[in-house]
């Protein structure tokens, strides 16, 4: 709630505009029925006068109102999309800051759905609450003393009602309360479902997966309709029960003064304007009722984004000026274990590696290699150990100086929908097209993107699925190559490359990133052969260290792997 008032603090011109419109909303609500009394009484005393006069206050009254309601529902609207807009932004910016476990942690859908879904559950709250905050009260409040001072003696009409109202309120919005919170779960699963049905759709083609899919989905969906299904039938009985009880205490007030009217036609003035309090008491309950369980799911939501905004980054960078890192890298008795884990993935790693040398990691799957090289551009840190980039412990080092050394070209190639050089620009914001054909060349994706019809400036689709895997690959290289980097840290980002291909890439690093510090996480051997050592991972240990004539002839891990993949070349 706090957090609420701190956004809305910007816009409180705004809100307090549409606050104000609806006192006038409801002054205009209250007073409608009190002139249409005097204009009765008049009509029955044959006071044409009269009636003109209050004819016209009524009209005046009718247009103020539709005046207020207007720049109300301007304002309120203005109000809940600008505080909705700084609600998201202030959690995009705040993920940003995000380690990686901090974003394990939440998931990624989980993150898209708190700014979206949950924001808006709050806008649409804000904009309600500016609709009928000061309305709500006033009107229960004033048609409640107008009523009595109408007809002093049914005042227990109104108790009755109230009664009966709040009752029927009471059961049916703290059901409804709970069915809501059920749809913003299933709605969440169905999100997360649809999301990775779409996004693996090759995936579930090609092992026939969709029909498995769809009863997921189904499933899933089924609960929804269901919950929807019981908010409606919550509603079809709720709203006929409301009016139920609204007509009950019309008829009865015009019941008992049925045989007042025959010896003072005024009270048929009184009992209409009696009537239409009722109803007044009647909307402001309901209203009153759906306002607090939209604010009770709103809470809920506002509590989700409170989660992210309160969560510290579990890895800062400290504000230390700019230092020019050398390639030389070193790890000391470097142990890490992943966020929520149990057993350490890395187990006391050190080595060190000297500006320019080209090094290779190998090792099973699941060794570590990736994890290990994750921890060089500090993606995360270590439990123990330090870790040094140009004599540098890397903690002590500023975000900039470090990213600018590094370049960590990932396993799986992400590109940004937008264009080429946008995404080459993410590797050097002011690369110019020089740069790009430079890195281009290096990384092999000169041959391809210089043939497509807008060359440098041509589209990436989302995902990139415009692009083959060694294309995305290329790609990638070349976004990682383009700055230049001290260190160039390649994570198996070769593998869709045919073995020309990646010999081109190869020979075009070492001739024209000579003094680059390369280190290769690959598969195959054939792809770190010449590389001037190689570190053999296993089982989050490393396991031997030298070039790959050295670990042939002492090492068992490495004489394990060479001679798997040698067998399988053979075949
Ligand atoms: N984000 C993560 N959270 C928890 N555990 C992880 C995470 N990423 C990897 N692991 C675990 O850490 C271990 C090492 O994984 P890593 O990806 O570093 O291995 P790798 O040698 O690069 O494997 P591959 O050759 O298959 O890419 C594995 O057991 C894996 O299950």
């Amino acid at each position: 709630m706090t957090s609420l008032m701190t956004f809305m603090k910007k816009y409180r011109g705004d809100a307090i505009i549409a606050t104000l419109a609806t006192l006038v909303i409801a002054f205009a609500t209250l007073w409608q029925p009190r002139i249409l009394q005097e204009m009765i009484t008049a009509i029955l005393a044959r006071d044409q006068g009269t009636v003109f006069n209050l004819g016209i206050q009524l009209i005046g009254l009718a247009l103020l109102g539709i005046v207020a309601g207007v720049i109300n529902t301007i304002f309120s609207a203005k109000t809940a999309q600008e505080v909705s807009a700084d609600m998201r932004e202030k959690g995009y910016r705040k993920i940003q800051t995000f380690s990686f476990g901090n974003i394990e942690k939440f998931s990624a859908s989980n993150l898209v759905i708190r700014l979206t879904n949950d924001i808006n559950q709050v806008q649409m709250v804000i904009m309600s609450v500016l609709q009928q905050i000061t309305r709500i009260p006033i009107l229960f409040i004033g048609a409640f003393i107008l009523a009595i001072i109408t007809m002093p003696k049914f005042w227990w009409i109104i108790v009755i009602m109230l009664i009966l109202i709040v009752a029927v309120s009471a059961f049916s919005f703290t059901r409804m309360g709970n069915y809501f919170e059920k749809l913003q779960t299933t709605l969440e699963n169905n999100n997360t479902l649809a999301r990775e049905n779409l996004m693996g759709m090759r995936v579930v083609k090609s092992f026939v997966q969709e029909q498995n899919q769809i009863k997921k989905f189904s499933k899933s969906s089924d609960e929804m309709t269901d919950t929807t299904i019981r908010i409606g039938n919550l509603f079809s009985i709720l709203m006929p029960a409301f009016f139920l009880v609204g007509d009950l205490a019309v008829a009865g007030s015009i019941l008992l003064v049925g045989s007042m009217v025959t010896t003072d036609p005024s009270m048929i003035a009184a009992v209409q304007a009696f009537i239409s309090y009722l109803m007044q008491i009647l909307f402001a309950v309901v209203m009153g009722g759906f306002m607090m369980t939209g604010a009770s799911r709103a809470f809920v939501s506002l509590g989700r984004l409170q989660e992210i905004y309160d969560t510290e980054p579990e890895l800062t960078f400290p504000e230390t000026p700019e230092t020019d890192l050398t390639g030389d890298v070193t790890f000391e008795h470097v142990s890490f274990t992943y966020p929520g884990d149990q057993e350490p993935v890395l187990q006391d790693i050190s080595f060190s590696v000297k500006a320019g040398e080209m090094i290779g990691i190998v090792g099973a799957t699941g060794s570590g290699k990736t994890t290990l090289a994750q921890l060089i551009p500090r993606l995360y840190d270590p439990d123990s150990g330090v870790i040094k980039v140009g004599h540098e412990d890397i903690k002590q080092v500023n975000e900039s100086s470090l990213r600018k050394t590094v370049s960590y070209i990932l396993q799986r190639s992400t590109l940004f929908s937008g264009t080429i050089s946008h995404n080459l620009r993410q590797g050097k914001e002011d690369a110019t097209l020089d740069d790009m054909k430079w890195a281009a060349h290096v990384a092999q994706s000169a041959e391809f993107i210089e043939k497509l019809d807008n060359q440098y400036d041509a589209k990436v689709e989302e995902r990139s699925a415009n692009f083959s895997g060694g294309q995305k690959q290329r790609l990638s290289i070349t976004r990682g190559v383009i700055k230049q980097p001290d260190i160039l840290i390649m994570d198996d980002s070769t593998s869709a490359l045919d073995a020309r291909s990646e010999k081109l890439v190869q020979e075009a690093l070492d001739k024209e990133l000579n003094g680059t510090t390369t280190i290769i996480i690959a598969e195959k051997i054939s792809s770190i052969i010449k590389a001037d050592r190689i570190l053999v991972l296993d089982q989050g240990k490393l396991v031997g260290m030298g070039t790959h004539h050295e670990l042939v002839r002492n090492n068992e891990v490495y004489q394990e792997i060479y001679r798997t993949q040698k067998a399988l070349e053979e075949v």
